[in-house]
């Protein structure tokens, strides 16, 4: 482990500065794509001006022999598309996989001044942030680029959720953290085959009658990933750093992936991924904060002065930590509203309602 004092210096000769923060540009969605599927890599350009971040996917859901044209099909998409303000990610194989090492020495060294962020698969532990670090550095310092290329880690183990907090702090690369709601139940070994969302079997049951008649007891039903999502937002706040829900797998159910995204947004997620493109407007709605919760938490912040004491606003009691909750909304939806006219033009008019 690197001493406080050399946390921040490059770890290769030639490589740009780490940054100190992570650089906040809105990532509402993290859309995949398969840059090895032409009828997908033909809609790289009109998505672009729509999605925060593309993400062009090597990993699972490519099949074993197309990995290699995957990976072309990315050199080829970065290089001839304007992403305009759209960042570009990409999704590495796993770390032991025989694709990994080629899928970074041929992104950075190709496209690396186009590419924001990696996204690193089953991480485990710091270990295995260290490793792509180095690299990541070598060939940056190889490419000449004058900006770092960040790091994404999926939480998809269970090793990888006991170390959550050592692989959130193991880089000054680390942008943040998304759940990997498929990987992480397989590696747990919960019996559920569905891809994020909730499951009827996961439950709690009203007590029986005590008159004990048979009266239908009403069940509630739970959230399996409750848990980790507060275990990933607590360790990436911690350590300064982004936390994300992964993929809703039913994308018929756009009632239900709304719900689970929106879960993960109160909890303090700042996005999630869109698997398909009808996807996107979903998580750009949920994780832009709603008019009317910003034009609050406006009145909040002006009534509150200093930011001390307590006041009643409209039946409520407001004090120094509401204002600090409402600061956490109204700078989200300034920095969100900076890049996006329909949402600021939204925010003003229920300024003036
Ligand atoms: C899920 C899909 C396989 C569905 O594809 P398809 O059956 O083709 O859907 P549609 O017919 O509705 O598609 C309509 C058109 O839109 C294009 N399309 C579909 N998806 C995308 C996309 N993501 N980006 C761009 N364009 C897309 C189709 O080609 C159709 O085009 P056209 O015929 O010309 O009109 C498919 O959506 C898909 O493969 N999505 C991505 C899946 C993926 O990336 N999976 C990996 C991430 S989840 C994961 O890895 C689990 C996680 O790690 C964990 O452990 O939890
Ligand atoms: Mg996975």
């Amino acid at each position: 482990m690197r001493s406080a004092k050399d946390f921040f210096r490059p770890l290769a000769v030639g490589a740009p500065d780490p940054v100190r923060e992570v650089p906040f540009r809105p990532s509402r969605m993290i859309h995949f794509f398969d840059p090895g599927n032409e009828k997908m890599a033909a809609k790289v350009p009109s998505l672009a001006p729509k999605a925060d971040v593309l993400l062009g996917n090597l990993e699972d859901a490519v099949q074993a022999d197309r990995k290699e044209a995957a990976r072309a099909g990315l050199v080829r998409i970065a290089k001839a598309t304007d992403f305009g303000e759209t960042q570009l990610w990409t999704r590495i194989n796993s770390l032991d996989s025989p694709w990994a090492l080629d899928d970074l020495l041929t992104l950075v060294t190709e496209i690396g001044h186009k590419l924001d962020v990696v996204m690193v698969p089953k991480v485990e532990d710091a270990a295995d942030i260290h490793y792509v670090d180095r690299l990541l550095a070598q060939l940056e310092a190889k490419a000449g680029l004058t900006r770092p290329v960040l790091v994404h880690a999926i939480l998809e183990t269970a090793t990888g959720v006991a170390n959550v907090e050592e692989i959130a702090g193991a880089s000054p690369r680390m942008q943040g953290m998304s759940l990997g709601p498929a990987d992480l139940a397989a590696s747990r070994r919960m019996k559920t085959t569905r891809v994020g969302g909730g499951h009827p079997g996961y439950l709690v049951r009203q007590d029986p009658n005590p008159e004990g008649d048979e009266l239908p007891r009403a069940t509630y039903q739970q959230d399996l990933w409750h848990y980790t999502i507060a275990r990933m937002v607590d360790a990436c706040a911690a350590y300064g750093i982004l936390p994300y829900y992964g993929p809703f797998g039913d994308i018929r159910d756009t009632t239900a992936c709304e719900d689970q995204f929106r879960n993960a947004f109160l909890l303090g997620c700042v996005g999630a991924w869109s698997l398909h493109p009808v996807q996107i407007d979903i998580a750009k709605r949920v994780f832009s904060p709603e008019p009317a919760d910003v034009a609050w938490a406006r009145k909040v912040i002006d009534a509150m002065g200093d930011g001390t004491g307590a006041v009643m606003i409209d039946g409520k009691m407001q004090d120094d930590a509401t204002v600090k909750q409402c600061h956490v909304v109204v700078e989200l939806a300034e920095a969100l509203a900076a890049r996006d006219p329909e949402l600021a033009k939204a925010y003003a008019a229920a300024e003036k309602e």
